[in-house]
C-alpha cells in the first residue's frame, strides 16, 4: 500500500507478461525517441520516416505528435508555462507505458523546456530515453512556416509563441543532434537514418 500524488490506499498489481516476454515476442527492446526543436524544424517529418524505415525492417514504433495528441488527450492544454508543462508530462507518461509495451516510441514535440525534458527522461531505465534534437535556425524555421504561425506571432496575434516571445532551451546532453551541414538541411531520409543506425548500435532492434 502506498501514497502517489494525490492517492492514498493504492496498490501496484503486477502482470505475469510483463516487459521481457513482451520484447521477446517483438524481438526489439521498448525505448522512447524523444524529438525536440523549434516548430518547424522538421520534427514530425523526421519521427514519420524513422517510424517508415522502422516499419519496413519490421519493427514495431508508435508515433507521439504534440500537435495530434492537442486534439484529443491533451486538448485541454494551452501553451502557457504550466500547459507545456503539464502536456510534455502527460507526453513522458505515455511515452513509458509504450516503451513498457516493448515499442519504440517515437514523441515529437517542441518540448521548449529543459526541466520538462529531463523529468521525462528520469521515467525511463537504463539508457532507453534517446532525446533527438533538431537543431535547425530559426530563420530555416521561420521562412518554412508551413502553417503561417511565424507570420502571426511576429504580427502580435499569437502570444508566447516558442522562438519569438517564449524561450527554447536546447539540450545540453543529447544522444543525437541533427543540423544543417554547409548551410543545407539533409533530407528526412537522411537523418532518420541516422536515428535508426543510433537504435541498431545501441541493440534496440533485437532482443538479446
Ligand atoms: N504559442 C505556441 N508556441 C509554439 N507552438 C504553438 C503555439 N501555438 C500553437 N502552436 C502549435 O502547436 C504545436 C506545438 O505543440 P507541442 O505540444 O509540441 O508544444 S509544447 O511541447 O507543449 O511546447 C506547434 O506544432 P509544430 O510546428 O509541429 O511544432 C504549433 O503548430
Ligand atoms: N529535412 C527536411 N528538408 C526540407 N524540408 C523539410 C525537412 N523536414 C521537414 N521539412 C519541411 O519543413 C516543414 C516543417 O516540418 P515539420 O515536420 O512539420 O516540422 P515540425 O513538426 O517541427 O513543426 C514542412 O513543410 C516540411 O515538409
Amino acid at each position: 500500500m502506498s501514497t502517489v500524488g494525490n492517492n492514498t490506499n493504492i496498490f501496484w498489481h503486477e502482470c505475469p507478461v510483463g516487459r521481457p516476454e513482451r520484447q521477446k515476442l517483438l524481438n526489439q527492446k521498448g525505448c522512447v525517441v524523444w524529438i525536440t526543436g523549434l516548430s518547424g524544424s522538421g520534427k514530425s517529418t523526421l519521427a514519420c520516416s524513422v517510424s517508415r524505415d522502422l516499419h519496413s525492417r519490421g519493427k514495431l514504433s508508435y508515433v507521439l505528435d504534440g500537435d495530434n495528441l492537442r486534439h484529443g488527450l491533451n486538448k485541454d492544454l494551452g501553451f502557457k508555462v504550466e500547459d507545456r508543462t503539464e502536456n510534455i508530462r502527460r507526453v513522458g507518461e505515455v511515452a513509458k507505458l509504450f516503451a513498457d509495451a516493448g515499442l519504440i516510441c517515437i514523441a515529437s514535440l517542441i518540448s521548449p523546456y529543459r526541466k520538462d525534458r529531463d523529468a521525462c527522461r528520469a521515467l525511463l531505465p537504463d539508457l532507453s530515453f534517446i532525446e533527438v534534437y533538431m537543431n535547425m535556425p530559426l530563420e530555416l524555421c521561420e521562412e518554412r512556416d508551413a502553417k503561417g504561425l511565424y507570420k502571426l506571432a511576429r504580427a502580435g496575434k499569437i502570444k508566447g509563441f516558442t522562438g519569438i516571445d517564449d524561450p527554447y532551451e536546447p539540450p545540453l546532453n543529447c544522444e543525437i543532434e541533427l543540423s544543417q551541414q554547409d548551410g543545407v538541411c539533409p533530407p528526412p531520409g537522411a537523418m532518420a537514418g541516422k536515428v535508426v543506425t543510433y537504435l541498431e548500435e545501441k541493440g534496440f532492434l533485437e532482443d538479446k
